[in-house]
């Protein structure tokens, strides 16, 4: 499926995969034609990538993107689930969950550069990133209940934990799309920035990330995912165990050695 490039590229049809030099990994959903919309070919390839940053130490922060100007990603494709029987559809919408949920398992921060619409399945994907991003012009929603299902890939548990649960309900029932500026007022959002600066916006806080302590920002996210469903105490222990990795590592010591010498640390993932 994947092919590599000169450049250092790996592309497949659906989805463009591509390493920076600071161990920033760009993403992106490459089907501008269909808005973007999640094709078996597209999850397979997504889950191919996903696997790929996941074992590659090099990789330090995640941004996930769309291809154009239009779509982030327009949720399930809905062409290819028309012709599919009960059990076709179980099955892709299996896929669907355990690719988004891999996704926000991932070691690293993954950022959801949200360039255009995010409905359904397109927002689910970026409910499960770490921190989201959009344009100006960008619409999100949880549109499921307009087409008689329902968010299937985490939409009724993660919106209602990002924004609370009153506001999730009337999102999730009505099925109503909002613009970017509502998704920043109730913190569905970090940001919102014109279309011409998001990736600049998306590479800045990337480039913020990559700067640190890997094992750090992982042990950071791991404490934070893990902790954030569980009672303080358990969290803090948690915490605490998260921190205990830190403390035999070689970053450690040059973040404290950078600091005496009064020069950027340079941290190497051990
Ligand atoms: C994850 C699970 C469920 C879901 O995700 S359900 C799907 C939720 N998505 C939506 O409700 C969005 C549906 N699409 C739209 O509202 C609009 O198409 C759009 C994305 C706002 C774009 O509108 P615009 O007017 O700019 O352009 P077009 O409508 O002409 O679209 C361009 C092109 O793209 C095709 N397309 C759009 N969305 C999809 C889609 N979801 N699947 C397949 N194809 C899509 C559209 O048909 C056009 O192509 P043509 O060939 O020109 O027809 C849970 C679970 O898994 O169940």
């Amino acid at each position: 499926m994947e092919v590599l490039c000169e450049k250092g590229e790996i592309m497949s049809k659906t989805i463009v995969v591509n390493k920076m030099d600071n161990g920033i990994m760009m993403i992106t959903l490459n089907r501008p034609e269909a808005a973007n919309a999640l094709s078996i070919e597209m999850l397979e390839g997504l889950r191919d990538a996903l696997l790929r940053c996941k074992y590659d130490r090099s990789v330090r922060c995640i941004v996930i993107t769309g291809a154009g100007e239009k779509a982030f990603c327009a949720g399930a494709d809905l062409k290819e689930r028309a012709g599919m029987d009960a059990v076709q559809v179980r099955k892709t919408v299996s896929l669907i969950r355990d690719t988004i949920n891999s996704l926000e398992l991932l070691p690293q921060p993954v950022i959801a550069a949200m360039n255009g619409v995010a409905f359904g399945g397109g927002t689910e994907l970026a409910l499960a990133c770490d921190i989201r991003i959009a344009s100006e012009t960008a619409k999100l929603g949880l549109t499921e209940t307009s087409l008689g299902i329902i968010p299937g890939a985490g939409g009724t548990q993660r919106l209602p934990r990002l924004v609370g649960k009153g506001r999730a309900k009337e999102l999730i029932y009505t099925a109503r799309r909002i613009d970017a500026n509502e998704a920043l007022k109730i913190g569905l959002v970090e940001y919102t920035v014109p279309f011409a600066s998001l990736l600049d916006k998306a590479l800045d806080i990337a480039g913020q990330i990559v700067r640190n302590g890997p094992i750090a920002v992982t042990q950071a996210k791991f404490a934070i995912d893990k902790g954030y469903d569980v009672d303080l105490n358990t969290g803090l222990a948690i915490e605490q165990n998260a921190y205990e990795v830190t403390i035999p590592t070689k970053d450690r010591l040059e973040g404290l050695q950078a600091f005496k010498e009064k020069r950027t640390p340079n941290y190497i993932g051990e």
